[in-house]
């Protein structure tokens, strides 16, 4: 059995979450799984409900279970909150009482999404790498971070602070995984300006040295994010982090066409790990039946394959994927012109169909293959 926390949050985080879990109901039916899910509250509802944006029942239910899916957090309704008790500090939280230091977004590009993307295709066909993004320090959780008046002034701080030792967990998972890839890291950082991104750069090259079969690159995110659109083939895994991450990933997202395309994993070294799509609640299309559920979908495949082993499982998962964005069905952030746009739950329903399709296929192919 395994024991799947759920923590749905806010805005289409419901939706897409309840998505996923039907997809994974699917694989349950098929595979012969039990997979146990749990609900939780997060974000903006928990502090409705709550008056916190991590319920510590929340948090010991994650830390219990074998893996947590999650939607996403925030709201217009909570925007104007106490930094304490704004939805985002929930998530940030989570993140840090688990240890989910290393955040791993893929970005791939579907050939079928082509003309979604506003990128031409020349530029991006092929492109494949993943963001490894550090995700427990940085601007994030820097200390001082505050108000203060200074010499008579109103004035404002943040800190970007890391140890040596969380930079070198990161780049060296990065490595370790650019070896099962293409062998090459880019390491982003902006080490003309901070001394943060200095050190970043010399752990960088200290680390390299352990992995002789990988090429390591050192990019300045300016150059990177523009890199990404005008050539996004160079790349395989970036490493940065935690702030350049979020918003490089987000950019990275246009490959696809969608920022509802993106899933992500954030993993510990030890203990349950966390799945969510690298998007937000989008309030503009809360509650409408329109948000696109395959990054939370895939986010899922990620958790079968990198928590409970199920690769088979997982492939299915972003088989049918492929073959429903082949077949041309769209929600209405990717569809071009003419396209027959989906709801949230007809998407759902075109994976599900594609699932057993193709686990019936498997089938006759074992039998008479
Ligand atoms: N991991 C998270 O929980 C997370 C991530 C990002 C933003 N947020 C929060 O979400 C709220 C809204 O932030 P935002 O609008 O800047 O970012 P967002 O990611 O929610 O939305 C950005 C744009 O992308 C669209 N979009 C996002 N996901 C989509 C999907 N699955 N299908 C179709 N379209 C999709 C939205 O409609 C919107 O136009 C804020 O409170 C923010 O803090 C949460
Ligand atoms: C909601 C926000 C705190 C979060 C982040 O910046 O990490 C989001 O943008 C993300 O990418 O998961
Ligand atoms: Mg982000």
């Amino acid at each position: 059995m395994y024991r799947i926390a759920v923590l749905p949050g806010d805005g289409i985080g419901k939706e897409v979450t309840r998505g996923a879990v039907k997809v994974l109901q699917a694989i349950s039916d098929r595979f012969g799984h039990t997979f146990q899910f749990s609900y939780g509250l997060i974000g903006g509802e928990a502090i409705d409900r709550e008056g916190t944006p991590l319920p510590e029942q929340t948090l010991h239910m994650c830390k219990q279970s074998d893996a947590v899916l999650l939607g996403a957090v925030g709201g217009p309704k909570w925007d104007k909150n106490p930094p304490h008790v704004r939805p985002e500090k929930g998530l940030l939280q989570i993140r840090k009482e688990m240890n989910l230091f290393a955040n791993v977004r893929p970005v791939t590009f579907y050939e079928s999404l082509a003309a979604s993307s506003p990128l031409k295709p020349h530029v991006i066909e092929g492109a494949d790498f993943v963001i490894v993004r550090e995700l427990t320090g940085g601007l994030y959780f820097g200390k001082p971070s505050e108000r203060r008046v200074e010499k008579g002034e109103e004035a404002v701080v943040d800190t970007l602070f890391y140890k040596r030792a969380e930079i070198e967990r990161i780049i060296t998972f990065a490595f370790t995984l650019a070896q099962k890839r293409k062998k090459k890291v880019t390491s982003v950082d902006k080490a003309n300006v901070l001394e943060s991104s200095r050190m970043w750069r010399e752990v960088a090259e200290q680390v390299a040295k352990r992995f002789p079969d990988v090429q390591l690159e050192h990019m300045l995110v300016d150059n990177a994010a523009m890199q990404l659109v005008r050539s996004p083939k160079q790349f395989d895994v970036i490493v940065t982090e935690n702030m350049f991450g979020d918003i490089l990933s987000d950019e990275a997202s246009m490959l696809t066409g969608s920022l509802g395309m993106l899933p992500s994993a954030s993993l510990s070294v030890d203990g349950p790990a966390l799945y969510e799509p690298i998007h937000g609640s989008a309030p503009d299309i809360a509650g409408k039946n329109k948000a696109n559920p395959l990054a939370t979908i895939l986010s899922a495949a990620m958790m079968l394959r990198l928590s409970f082993g199920l690769t088979e499982e997982a492939d299915v998962i972003e088989r049918a994927v492929k073959q429903v964005l082949n077949a041309g069905y769209r929600t209405a952030d990717i569809a071009q012109h003419g396209d027959f746009v989906l709801s949230t739950t007809e998407m759902v329903e075109k994976v599900k169909d594609a699932i057993l399709d193709d686990v019936a296929i498997e089938r006759i192919m074992q039998v008479y293959v």
